[in-house]
């Protein structure tokens, strides 16, 4: 028999549930995601890291799992809420279950949680923190995201990643906690890759010789990273840039914006956004509790997308300097590659160069 494993909320909610495989202690921001697939993804993406996620699809596994479907090796969900787990996946590509995919990323997993519940709860509470327990007594300590996670998951040490074919560019990727999919499609669009730690300077990105700059999605709050900003603001100046997530809050906190945190986030694969320049709506893959502030948006820049649901920022770009960035996940994995031209686009244009004649 499965050992009893209770959610004990901030809110005074105490949900019980199942271990699906070991017993743990832990505790997290609880936040839900709405996609009907993706769940290797979201426990191997940094950008998760500290939070307890649940899916608010009912079914998870169906498809099974593959130990070539990551987005990192160390970081990911604190722990995974679900539903009902499929223990007889039916897929080609499937060569585990749930249960194997939980030992091998060490992401527990509890079920039997109505996890429409508890995303109502999160939908009227916001800041929802949560404690998985086997102790229903037990109660939640956490009251705040920690400031450190970017340090946490950011490499230690630049690694290049040569390119597929011989194009003449070569991109620093700004490590803040970086979905491996992103260098996965910069790569196939022709850059050599230099992943370079979170703290990287221009100084640095000159020694490297690089042609432009890509700054990576990543966990916490971007206000706590904003000994940072002096630094991603002097690279922007000088480097063609290109801004996913945490990359594009960073970039706006940067140039003079702010950030404010959403009730309850964007999380899951379909998510539309609308591009200002020509109209047309784009299925997104999104993952953020923050964005930019409306009001706070600066004369240098132009909103490029914005949300269909909350008319939130969803994209900026500079007017006169090649910088461009995006709140949604233009590299899905999982979700919707609607928006993947972005990333060619911007591969293409720091190849030719003359473009950009700003640096
Ligand atoms: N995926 C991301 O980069 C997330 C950015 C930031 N941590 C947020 O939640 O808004």
């Amino acid at each position: 028999m499965q050992t009893a494993a209770y959610l004990i909320l901030n809110t005074g909610d105490i949900l019980e549930g199942k271990f699906l495989h070991q017993q743990v202690v832990i505790e997290g921001e609880v936040v839900f995601n709405t996609s009907m697939m993706g769940y290797q993804e979201v426990m191997t993406d940094p950008s998760y890291e500290g939070q307890l996620v649940t899916m608010t699809y009912p079914l998870i596994g169906n498809y099974g799992c593959n130990d070539d479907v990551k987005e990192s090796e160390v970081f990911g969900a604190k722990a995974l809420i679900i539903q009902t787990p499929n223990h007889q996946p039916d897929h080609p590509t499937s060569t585990s279950t749930l249960k194997t995919l939980a030992e091998k990323t060490s992401v527990p997993i509890i079920y039997d949680i109505d996890t429409r519940h508890l995303t109502k709860i999160i939908r009227t509470h916001s800041n929802v923190f949560g404690k998985i327990s086997s102790d229903p007594t037990d109660k939640v300590t956490m009251a705040h995201i920690d400031p450190d996670l970017v340090k946490k998951v950011s490499v230690k040490k630049s690694i290049s990643i040569p390119a597929k074919d011989n194009k003449d560019v070569h991109l620093a990727v700004i490590d803040f906690g970086q979905k491996k999919s992103i260098v996965d499609v910069l790569n196939q669009a022709g850059a050599h890759i230099t992943v370079c730690p979170y703290n990287t300077t221009k100084e640095m990105l000159d020694q490297l010789d690089v042609d432009g700059v890509v700054f990576s999605n990543g966990p916490g709050d971007p206000a706590d990273c904003l000994p940072l900003i002096p630094t991603v603001k002097k690279i922007a100046d000088h480097y063609p840039s290109f801004g996913i997530c945490l990359g594009h809050q960073l970039l706006a906190l940067s140039y003079g914006m702010s950030t404010k945190k959403l009730a309850y986030g964007h999380r899951g694969g379909n998510h539309a956004v609308k591009s200002i320049e020509t109209g047309k709506v784009y299925m997104t893959s999104q993952n953020h509790g923050y964005v930019v502030c409306e009001d706070s948006v600066t004369d240098d820049f132009s909103v490029l997308f914005i949300n269909v649901n909350d008319q939130s920022i969803e994209g900026l770009k500079h007017k006169s300097k090649p910088i461009t960035s995006v709140q949604f996940h233009p590299e899905a994995h999982p979700g919707p590659t609607d928006t993947m031209h972005l990333i060619y686009d911007f591969v293409r244009d720091v190849t030719k160069k003359e473009v950009y004649s700003h640096a």
